[in-house]
Order: structure tokens, then C-alpha cells, then sequence
């Protein structure tokens, strides 16, 4: 769930991240957002209040009520709706009613779209590398293609995102997304695949692995390290829309995980989640039957695309080569080494990072088609000292803070003048060196 404010006067709200923000302070709801309303609704609450609270202490009390707040939720609530509409519009209340106790200007919750996600990551990067204002720039001025316009790609708990400017016009209109931006129009591609975020997708799984097993209740899983056992519910298992529940479900029932740290079975295993078949219009397609145009320029890949590829020393960028040997070894190592070798990290997301790193090379060379164009996409976290993530661009949109006219040409001087400026002193400078060399010659003879 992200959460935005921005206090009134501040241009640029420096750091927007999923979660509470105010300038450069921010926090998030604890647990995994949306899902802890779900399990334990007092303690999301009171968390969300302890956000609230830090939030409101990094505000001039004189800005407060001019400070707007917009909440977005996003693939996690999307898929709460798909199980129980009721209680995700009674989720969405209660944390309105709170947001309504503090003394911002609360303008309202919603569930954003999948596109919504998409293209605001897509605007944040972009806005945060300040490309937008730079492409205007040059594009008018300078060189018809100048700019560094970068694409987004953001892998979620519950939902994974493709954004990019393509080069050919998109051929789906339901992958379009049109904007204009500082005078400039730009046709956006973008893609959410709910279901494909990385809580999901190790999931997915491990119900396939569930379903394939028969009825062992102990089962060997490949992307979880040798020595490493997970006990879980069928309820755990199979609490997602995005897994079928078995004919035989009994909630109550134990199933036990015991891995193998077989890094080639784990990326095969995942092709079982990842249908890489065909689409309509291919050969422009991404995975599961989705129309994707060739990807192009450079992206930046957030979220846990980041949070894996940090852990594994792999960001921002490595050389193919070297992120494979490095996928290779980790998936080796037994769960007693890893744990030693790491004791600040979590066993939560300790015991993923093989699975997710495979995750993240399937979606990328298999399913995005990034094969050869590895070295374009740049792990990162933050641009200019700011997360990156959807909730700035959802913040500059709905704020109108992005204007859709250039500036420059809003301050009245014309292209014809710009460019007759830029004429006189290119010619200017080219008769100062011409002059030089005439008299450094006379002087010379
Ligand atoms: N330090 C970390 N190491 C590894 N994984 C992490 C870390 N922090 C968060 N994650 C994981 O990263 C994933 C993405 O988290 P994020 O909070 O961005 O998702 P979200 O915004 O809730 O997703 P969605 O948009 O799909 O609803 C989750 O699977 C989360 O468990």
C-alpha cells in the first residue's frame, strides 16, 4: 500500500516511497502492508498511526492542512477485492477514517490499476533523472532524438510492471498509455502481470510442487537451500487468488519443504509458472501470452529486483556472465553456511533470494527478452537521493506538477527565436577563431 504527502510549499517532494512520506522523512505500514490489515487489523492500524505520527512531527504545523495526502493501494488490495470485495472496501474505509483524524488534506483512497502502477514508476524515475525536462530540451531544440528517457521495470510482492517508451507505436491499445510531459507527447507501453510479484510468484511454486508431489507431505524444493525445511498450511498455501485450490483441500493439513539447492532444477521448475509460449501478435510478446513490443533504451529495475540483486552484490550492474556463476554459487551453499555468513539479514527474505534471483533472470531474459540487451537495465533503489517506486509519480500527477506545456515555450520565446540565438553564436564563435588565425598569420609572416 503507498502512501503519499507532501507538504505544500516543497516543489518536489524528495522522498515518496510505499508507506508514509514527508519530505525526507518516510515509513512503512509494518508487515507486509495491505496483508497485515487482513491478518491483524488493530496492529496495522496502530502502525499505520506510528507512521502517521513521525509524518506529522516532520511537518511545520502551519503547513499541515495544506499538505495533500493521497493513499493508492495497489496489487495487493487488487487481489484482496478479486477474494472479498466487501472487506476490501471496509479495509480501504477504516484507513480513510484514519487518515480523516489527522489534520492533512486527505483527498481520498483508492485501488490504483495496473497500468496506474506501471506508468507513475515509469514518471517517478524519469521525473527524479529530470529526462522529462531534458528531452523537451534537446528533442525541440537540439537533436529530434537527444534525451535519456528510461524504462521502469518493478517487481512487487503481488504484481510485476514493464514501462517503456518503444520505438515503433504500440499495437495494443490496451498497452498504451498516452501523456504529454513539458510540451512533449509520449506513447508508454506498460504491462502489469498480477500475480507475477515476487510473494506470489514463490507462491506459485510452491503450489506446483505441492500439486506435482502427490500426496508426500515432505517435498523436495529445488530453490530452497540444502538443510533449509518450511512447514506450511494448505490455508498459507493456497490463501491467493493466483494459486487453484486442490479438490482434497484441507486447510488444516501440514506440507513440509525440504530443499535441494539444485540451481538448474529451480530454473526449470520456474518455467512452470512462466509460460513463455507464443502471443497473438507475435513475435512482439512478453510472457503469458502478453503483446510486448521489443524492449528499448535503458531501464532502471526496482523493488525486489533490487532488494535480490543488492543482496547477491550484484547491483547496480554486473556482466551476464557474472551474475550467473554468482546465482550459481549462492543456490549452492547449504542453509547453515548462509545463515552464518549472514547474520543481519532476515531468514524471511534469507531463504528467497535463490528462488528469486531465478525468478528475476526468467522474467527478464525469458520473458521480457532483455537476452541481448542485458547491460541496459541498472538495478537501483534510489535516483537523486529519493526512493524510487509509483507513488511520487502518482503524487506529481494528481498534484498537477508536471506541466503538459514546456515552460520555455510558456515564457513567450519562440522556436524561430531560439534557434536564430543559437545560430549567431555558433557563427560568432566560428568568426572569433577564423580572426585568430588570420592575425596569428600576419603576425607570423
Ligand atoms: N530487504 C528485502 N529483501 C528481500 N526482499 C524484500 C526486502 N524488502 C521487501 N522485500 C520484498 O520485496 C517485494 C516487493 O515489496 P514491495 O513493498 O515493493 O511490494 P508491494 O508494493 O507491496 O507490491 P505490489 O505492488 O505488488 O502490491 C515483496 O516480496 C517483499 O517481501
Amino acid at each position: 500500500m503507498g502512501l503519499c504527502l507532501m507538504p505544500a510549499p516543497v516543489t518536489r517532494p524528495s522522498s515518496c516511497t510505499s508507506g508514509i512520506v514527508s519530505q525526507k522523512q518516510s515509513c512503512d505500514v509494518e508487515g507486509d502492508g495491505i496483508s497485515s490489515y487482513v491478518q491483524n487489523p488493530p496492529a496495522a492500524g496502530e502502525s499505520l498511526k506510528k507512521c502517521l505520527d513521525i509524518t506529522k512531527a516532520a511537518i511545520p504545523e502551519g503547513q499541515w492542512k495544506a499538505t495533500p495526502v493521497y493513499l493508492g493501494a495497489t496489487a495487493g488490495m487488487r487481489l484482496l477485492r478479486l477474494q472479498n470485495q466487501s472487506l476490501a472496501d471496509s479495509i480501504l474505509k477504516e484507513v480513510s477514517k484514519t487518515l480523516q483524524n489527522y489534520p492533512f488534506d486527505f483527498r481520498g483512497a483508492r485501488i490504483i490499476t495496473g497500468m496506474e502502477e506501471g506508468a507513475f514508476g515509469w514518471i517517478t524515475i524519469n521525473y527524479l533523472l529530470e529526462s522529462f525536462v531534458k528531452h523537451s530540451f534537446e528533442g525541440l531544440w537540439i537533436h529530434p532524438k537527444a534525451g535519456t528517457i528510461v524504462g521502469a521495470l518493478d517487481l512487487g510482492g503481488a504484481s510485476t510492471q514493464i514501462s517503456f517508451t518503444p520505438k515503433a507505436k504500440v499495437k495494443d491499445p490496451d498497452s498504451a498509455f498516452n501523456l504529454q510531459l513539458f510540451g512533449y507527447k509520449y506513447e508508454l507501453y506498460t504491462h502489469s502481470y498480477l500475480c507475477y510479484g515476487m510473494d506470489q510468484a514463490l507462491k506459485k511454486l510452491q503450489a506446483y510442487l505441492h500439486k506435482t508431489a502427490g500426496a508426500s507431505p515432505v517435498i523436495s524444493h529445488p530453490c530452497y537451500h540444502n538443510g533449509y525445511i518450511l512447514n506450511v498450511t494448505w490455508a498459507e498455501l493456497y490463501n491467493s487468488p493466483c494459486v487453484d485450490t486442490p479438490n482434497n483441500y484441507n486447510p488444516t493439513a501440514t506440507v513440509s519443504f525440504s530443499g535441494t539447492g539444485n540451481p538448474s532444477l529451480c530454473l526449470s521448475l520456474i518455467e512452470n509458472i512462466v509460460n513463455l509460449t507464443d502471443c497473438a501478435l507475435s513475435p512482439d510478446c512478453g510472457f503469458n501470452g502478453v503483446y510486448q513490443p521489443p524492449v528499448n533504451g535503458e531501464f532502471f529495475a526496482f523493488s525486489s529486483y533490487f532488494y535480490t540483486f543488492d543482496f547477491l552484490g550484484l547491483a547496480p550492474k554486473a556482466p551476464l556472465a557474472q551474475v550467473l556463476s554468482t546465482i550459481e554459487t549462492h543456490c549452492n551453499k547449504n542453509w547453515t553456511t548462509l545463515t552464518a555468513e549472514n547474520p543481519a539479514i532476515k531468514a524471511k527474505y534469507l531463504k528467497d533470494y535463490c528462488a528469486s534471483a531465478h525468478i528475476i533472470m526468467t522474467l527478464l531474459l525469458k520473458g521480457y527478452k532483455f537476452n541481448t540487451t542485458w547491460d541496459k537495465i541498472s538495478f537501483q533503489k534510489r535516483v537523486a537521493d529519493t526512493d524510487i517506486g509509483w507513488t511520487l509519480g502518482y503524487m506529481l500527477n494528481l498534484t498537477n506538477m508536471i506541466p503538459s506545456e514546456n515552460p520555455r515555450a510558456l515564457t513567450g520565446v519562440p522556436h524561430s527565436q531560439w534557434a536564430a540565438q543559437i545560430f549567431f553564436i555558433v557563427l560568432a564563435l566560428f568568426l572569433s577563431l577564423l580572426l585568430i588565425v588570420i592575425v596569428s598569420v600576419i603576425i607570423k609572416s
